[in-house]
């Protein structure tokens, strides 16, 4: 027996162009246990919502492909499932709520209607029963005066109102794992404060597991029990979010720390890595961030780093921990 919710093994997810191919996903694993909450973090283009819709099965084919690995589910490798045993776990055990609300909505269709359809379809409810479980979610997610929300449409609600819904909708058929890909992104602190409260909320009260994809730090230290670290379609990082924090091993990881705001300091200015994440289609056989990193060595231009376990748990792919890690096998 496993103990893992989700276990994505070694994904491979890629996508044509006419330029050449484009590894967005390459070779990425990653456990999700019940009840835990997992953060991906890394740049823009990193591979983190690549790594989320490829769980969802959302990667438009013939451009973008799975070629490889397992993304497996209570043990089932989702890959190899029928579309309607997939229709039945993802939006049911698994469903995902995005940055921007609104593209996910349908603008011809109350909240209501929207609402109560995955409780009609997943969950097998009569129209009134959804209705009155639509309204008990509605407030769940913090929001007042419920039968009035049911009958308006997305463009009458704000920004922050309208993922308080996404998020009602997410978990209307009480899903095992939530995936949040950047949830707060477009919202102001306060409201961004309070979707996290709720997120976490769920995860003590009902045992939800959570996937969160963010490029925020502070968010990352508030949420996550584990923590993936991604660079150009890869791994370079992960660990649990203290030891993370106290020690981060990767001078990408050891970066992105440095250019976090502090809370309480004055700073003159804030840090920001030099350089550029690298195109997906030059990518070489040297390590991704070599040409970024202050610690560069020979080998760093010559191959890349695998991942390997370092003390505590923490995994890093990096040749400076080198002696380290094969202390540690
Ligand atoms: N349809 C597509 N065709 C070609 N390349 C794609 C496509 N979708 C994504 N990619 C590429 O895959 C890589 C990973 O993208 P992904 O969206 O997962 O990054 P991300 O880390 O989530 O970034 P962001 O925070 O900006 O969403 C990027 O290089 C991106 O350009």
């Amino acid at each position: 027996m496993t103990n893992n919710l989700l276990h994505i093994r070694n994904l491979r997810t890629q996508f044509q162009t006419d330029e050449g191919v484009v590894k967005a996903v390459d070779d990425v694993s990653i456990r999700v246990r019940p009840g835990e909450i997992v953060c991906i973090v890394g740049e823009s283009g990193c591979g983190k919502s690549i790594t989320a819709l490829s769980v969802m099965g959302l990667i438009e084919e013939p451009v973008g492909q799975i070629a490889g690995g397992a993304i497996e589910f209570e043990g089932q490798n989702l890959l190899e499932l029928s579309r309607n045993h997939l229709r039945a776990i993802r939006g049911n055990e698994i469903s995902m709520i995005f940055q921007e609300p609104m593209s996910s909505l349908n603008p011809v269709l109350t909240i209501g209607e929207q609402l109560t359809e995955p409780l009609m379809i997943h969950r097998k409810l009569n129209r009134k029963v959804a209705r009155q479980r639509a309204l008990e979610l509605i407030t769940e997610v913090g929001i007042s005066r419920p039968e009035q929300i049911l009958r308006a449409y997305p463009h009458e609600l704000s920004g922050g109102m309208l993922q308080r819904i996404m998020i009602a909708i997410a978990i209307s058929c009480e899903p095992k794992l939530l995936i949040a890909d950047e949830p707060t992104t477009a919202l102001d602190v306060t409201i961004q404060a309070q979707i996290l409260d709720m997120l976490r909320s769920f995860r003590e009260k009902r045992g939800m597991s959570i996937l969160l994809i963010t490029h925020d730090l502070g968010v990352v230290a508030e949420m996550a029990d584990y923590v993936i670290v991604m660079y150009s379609g890869k791994v370079v990082e992960e660990g649990g979010v203290v030891e993370l924090f106290e020690n981060p091993r990767h001078p990408y990881t050891q970066g992105l720390l440095r250019s976090k705001p502090i809370m309480n300091q004055r700073q003159k200015a804030l840090y920001s890595i030099p350089g550029y994440v690298p195109n997906p289609l030059e990518l070489t056989e040297s390590c991704y961030f070599h040409d970024r990193c202050e610690h560069c060595m020979d080998i760093c231009r010559d191959r890349q780093p695998p991942l390997r376990e370092l003390e505590q748990g923490q995994k890093t792919a990096c040749w400076l921990y080198e002696k380290e890690a094969a202390a540690h096998v």
